[in-house]
């Protein structure tokens, strides 16, 4: 549970079983207060002139609180508030009276007469649009060059989703406490976070059981237990045979990267497919990568025999007909775990209920690995299998839940902020890579690195996650300069790191 991530109404929740367990609400405003002094102390230390804004919830009463509390530690503060305190209810109303300071109308702020803001107007209480005045503050504070400290999300983000709602502050930190909240992980809301810190106010972590979150952050915590690693007696066969598909003769690249992928992030042995007309040229530049011709969809029914092969990728560069409609069936239907990429997607843009049933059909696997079928669409991709969930006003993670639920399959949606979805409802954020990674056949090598995963047993949603992740650290690894060869040379550094861990 380290990796959850909790919406604003899970993170109520959070607090209002901490509350009922005996910790009041103002002794967790008063830690949370205490962590965003120490933000600023560490932070901003050179910050002379310090401006607290306080919004009418409890986000404004961590502002008073964590006011008061700088002012104690003598820096020069001043607090502006966008409704009078004696309007505050509850904790926050405490915390006003409790503050004994400078205070003065939002409308007297002026962003340049000072060197930190504290950000304390919306947090988790978001319910709809920044509007008026609010709009014209936020826009006077993002044009200044005044470094902006949020407490818990910066105001307009939504924590749900991490959209603008109206306007929203962009911060250089950004302090939240006890789990961070998908809006901290999905743009623009990451962008706008800056450094985000969270601190412990003392929630117990025995909450999450009870609050069951569904969203989590891509980390090694989610998935390392899963990964089946090389054992001292282990035979290649035991790590799995991954086969990709390769297109024809000039479009053979993006296959053997998937396959030469797939062999880097640990798959035993790798074979490319390959129509008759392009097995000379996939023959020349094959080593550790095998290579079997595969014609037609009944020379893939005489291949399919061998169950050895047990991870398909199909789709890069492989073009986006009828061909790849048949294949994609033919693996699903004969049991396999297969990821479906880029043109594997792109063929059943007219028809995507015939790939849906397919998964469907397919059902969970072997000994419950989860689902058949990976999709790894980009957001163009995306919206040629599932056009009314692109349009919808949703957030990434549902938009990529919903697609997981309706296909039966893992969808890892991608971007900067790529979203790994289950049909269980589970979804996680992905936060590594860099943006050298939008290189043109990155994708392909995700794709590979996913099956490598599957080939070696693990559960598809963990497949799934620990090949983003290790993709994004491969880019990470490599740094400026990244092109789509790089990224499988550096997958032993990040599988050594993860060993490591
Ligand atoms: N949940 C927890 O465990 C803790 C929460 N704390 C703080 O409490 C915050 C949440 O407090 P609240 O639930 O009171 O919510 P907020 O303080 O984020 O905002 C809610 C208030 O803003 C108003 N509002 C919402 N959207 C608006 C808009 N677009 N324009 C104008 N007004 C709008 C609401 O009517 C309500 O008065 C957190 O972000 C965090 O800073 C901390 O005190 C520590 C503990
Ligand atoms: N700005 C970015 N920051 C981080 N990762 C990115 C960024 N842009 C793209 N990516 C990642 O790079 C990969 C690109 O895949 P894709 O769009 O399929 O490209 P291609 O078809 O060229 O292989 C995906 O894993 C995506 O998440
Ligand atoms: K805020």
């Amino acid at each position: 549970m380290d990796a959850a991530l909790l919406t604003p109404t899970e993170m109520g929740e959070a607090d209002r079983l901490t509350i009922a367990a005996g910790t009041p609400g103002i002794v967790l405003m008063e830690r949370a207060a205490k962590a965003v002094a120490d933000a600023v102390e560490t932070g901003f230390g050179d910050a002379a002139r310090i401006a607290l804004l306080a919004g009418p919830g409890n986000n404004g009463g961590d502002a008073y609180a964590a006011a008061a509390i700088l002012e104690r530690h003598g820096r020069d503060v001043r607090l502006f508030h966008l409704v009078p305190s004696q309007e505050l209810t509850g904790d926050a109303a405490i915390a006003a009276k409790a503050y004994g300071g400078q205070a003065a109308p939002l409308a007297d702020f002026q962003p340049q007469e000072f060197d930190l803001v504290v950000d304390g107007l919306f947090g988790a209480g978001l319910s709809r649009a920044l509007e008026g005045k609010v709009v014209d503050l936020v826009d006077q504070l993002n044009a200044s060059a005044v470094p902006v400290l949020a407490i818990d999300l910066p105001s307009g983000i939504s924590g749900t989703s991490g959209a603008v709602l109206g306007a929203a502050i962009e911060a250089e930190a950004t302090v939240s406490f006890f789990r961070r909240k998908p809006g901290h992980l999905l743009e623009p809301g990451r962008s706008r976070c800056g450094r985000v810190a969270i601190a412990d106010i003392g929630i117990e972590a025995d909450v999450l059981a009870e609050i069951a979150p569904t969203s989590f952050e891509n980390r090694p915590a989610l998935w390392r237990h899963r990964l089946m690693l090389p054992t001292q007696a282990g035979h290649k066969y035991d790590r799995g045979h991954a086969v990709v598909f390769s297109g024809p003769a000039s479009q053979t690249g993006a296959a053997r990267m998937a396959a030469m992928a797939a062999l880097r992030g640990g798959a035993g042995l790798a074979t490319v497919f390959s129509p008759a007309s392009a097995i000379l040229v996939n023959a020349a530049h094959l080593t550790a990568v095998m290579l079997k011709r595969c014609e037609n969809a009944a020379e893939l029914e005489t291949l399919l025999e061998d169950g050895r092969m047990n991870a398909f990728v199909l789709g890069p560069g492989f073009g986006a007909g009828e061909g790849a409609r048949a294949y994609a069936e033919a693996v699903l239907s004969a049991g396999r775990r297969l990821v479906l990429d880029a043109d594997g997607i792109t063929a059943f843009q007219d028809m995507p209920d015939a790939l849906f049933d397919a998964a469907v059909a397919a059902g969970n696997g072997r000994e419950d690995d989860g689902p058949a079928l990976v999709l790894t669409p980009h957001a163009g991709e995306f919206k040629r299998l599932f056009p009314d969930l692109a349009e919808a006003e949703l957030g990434k993670a549902d938009r990529a839940r919903k697609a997981a639920a309706r296909s039966n399959a893992v969808v890892i949606l991608k971007g900067r902020d790529t979203v790994i979805a289950a049909p269980d409802g589970r979804a996680a954020i992905n936060a590594t890579g860099t943006a050298w990674l939008a290189t043109a056949g990155s994708g392909d090598v995700l794709a590979g690195l996913v099956a490598a995963q599957l080939a070696q047993n693990t559960p598809t949603f963990e497949a799934a996650c620990a090949a983003v992740w290790m993709h994004g650290k491969a880019a990470e690894a490599f740094g400026p300069g990244l092109i789509a060869e790089d990224l499988p040379a550096m997958v032993p550094k990040v599988l050594a790191d993860l060993i490591a861990f």
